[in-house]
């Protein structure tokens, strides 16, 4: 594996228990500090994937590997340090009483106390702009302030890839931009799966297109969505409008 591959996903194929195959041999290849949208229309496999890069669902054939070290039971804690996954419901991962705590969480599992933990606290609610909110309660804040820390919980692990679901659902305008900047700004590998594609556009300059439980289309974001053909083929489509050649 190249040194500055982070993911490594080879002929990964999947079937759930009641034996639908969601995945028919996925190969996907995501280096250090990239930021990859991965597209699709509903049912193309894009979730199940995703639970697959943290050891959520275990391949039924094929390999994921994560900085070199394979997904596997024998190796799920250091996965799930390195392989943050923001859901797209932020109330899936706020718990705690308080934005401080539910930071602190992750971190404090791995051993982290005293002031280093309250450093790595700080840390990612800065990147998220929501430092003044720690001792603020989840539930008080506005959609758009706990995605941010929902980001926040993952951030304060340190991972080595963001995975995002939906990040702009739900957001009004101003929020949505607001994120897009602090996603911007953030020094890691961004996957985010999204029906959004001028998010896509804006964030991402690769695309990956999914279908049917394979990768149809791997590309740079501009040249994927002028895909005429490609878009409609697999039910993509761009707000009313929009063009993609003069929003970049
Ligand atoms: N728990 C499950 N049991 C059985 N089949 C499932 C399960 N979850 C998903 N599937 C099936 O697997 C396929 C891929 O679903 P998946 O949720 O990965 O798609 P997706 O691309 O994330 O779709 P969406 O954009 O709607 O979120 C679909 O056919 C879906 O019906």
């Amino acid at each position: 594996m190249a040194d500055d591959v982070t993911l490594e996903v080879a002929g990964l194929a999947f079937a759930y228990p009641d034996g639908r195959q969601a995945l028919f041999g996925v190969d996907l290849t995501l280096r250090r500090g990239e930021r990859v949208a991965l597209l699709g229309p509903n049912g193309a496999g894009k979730t199940t994937l995703v639970l697959h890069l943290n050891g959520i669902h275990t391949a039924g054939a094929g390999s994921v590997t994560v900085a070199g070290l394979p997904v596997a039971k024998e190796n799920l804690t250091e996965i799930r340090r390195r392989v943050g996954i923001v859901f797209q419901d932020p109330d899936d991962q706020l718990f705690m009483p308080t934005v401080g705590e539910d930071v602190a969480f992750g971190p404090a599992n791995l051993g982290l106390r005293g002031a280093a933990l309250q450093e790595r606290v700080a840390e990612a609610l800065t990147a998220v702009g929501m430092q003044e909110f720690a001792d603020r309660a989840p539930h008080h804040l506005s959609f758009g302030q706990r995605r941010r820390v929902a980001v926040a919980t993952v951030l304060a692990m340190r991972p080595e890839i963001l995975v995002l679901d939906e990040p702009s659902s739900n957001l009004d305008p101003a929020s949505r931009r607001e994120l897009a900047q602090i996603l911007q700004s953030l020094d890691v590998t961004l996957l985010m799966v999204t029906h959004d594609l001028p998010y896509a556009l804006e964030l991402c300059p690769r695309s990956v297109l999914m279908d049917g439980g394979v990768i149809v289309a791997d590309a740079p974001t501009p040249h994927l969505l002028m895909d005429a053909e490609l878009m409609r083929e697999h039910r993509l489509e761009l707000p009313y409008g929009f063009n993609p050649s003069v929003a970049l």
